[in-house]
């Protein structure tokens, strides 16, 4: 059975499998709606992404989709290694602005839940790193939004240095979190 973990921001989760190894090597069910149902996870995933980062120190983030195209993401490396990031933007929230992160790597399997509300990104850690990922949104770039990788406010601890990160253009450019207004909203659990 799978492995579900709230982290330090409960809706962030950590999502292990089981991987049944034998003298081949292992068969994984790296996503199964029934488990995710039955730890509370009410998700349909409509896309499945996957990315390639050839360096170290490749920051891909803090990104999100606005709604109503907000998207959650079911997130693993299935090469190479990430520090992966999750930031709740949720104005309302008791944790707006603080962030989680967790290191996903192929050789464990291990994947991060991140719901609607959150800004994702993360930074490699291997050359050639293959981060796939599922996301129950399609993408749509009117709604497509970021939040600066390296907003002080928020203070994500990336294992890189602000001068040697490998950015995109649209990243470099971001807004911070203060000068951004953001559309989502908290709501407690059970309201
Ligand atoms: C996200 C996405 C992008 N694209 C196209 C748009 C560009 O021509 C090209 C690269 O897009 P972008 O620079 O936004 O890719 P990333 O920087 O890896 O963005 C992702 O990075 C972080 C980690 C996320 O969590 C998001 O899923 C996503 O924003 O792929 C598509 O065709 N479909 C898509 O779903």
């Amino acid at each position: 059975m799978t492995t579900f973990t709230r982290l330090a921001i409960p809706e962030i989760v950590l999502v292990q499998p089981v991987r049944h190894g034998d003298a081949r090597g292992y068969f994984c069910e790296t996503y199964k709606k029934p488990e995710f149902d039955a730890f509370g996870i009410d998700i349909a995933f409509v896309q499945d992404n996957e990315s390639l980062s050839r360096e170290v120190g490749v920051v891909r983030g803090l990104h999100f989709q606005t709604p109503p195209q907000a998207q959650a993401k079911l997130v693993r490396a299935v090469r190479g290694s990430i520090f992966d990031v999750a930031v709740d933007i949720r104005t309302g929230s008791p944790t707006f602005g603080k962030w989680v992160g967790v290191t996903l790597t192929a050789a464990s399997g291990d994947q991060l839940f991140v719901p609607h509300g959150f800004a994702h990104g993360f930074c490699t850690l291997e050359p050639d790193t293959i981060v796939a990922y599922k996301v129950d949104a399609p993408y749509s770039p009117a709604h497509d939004a970021g939040i600066r990788w390296d907003d002080p406010a928020i203070g994500v601890d990336w294992p890189v240095e602000a001068g040697r990160a490998v950015l995109s253009g649209k990243d470099q450019k971001a807004p911070l979190l203060a000068d951004y207004a953001s559309p989502f909203v908290y709501v407690a659990a059970g309201a």
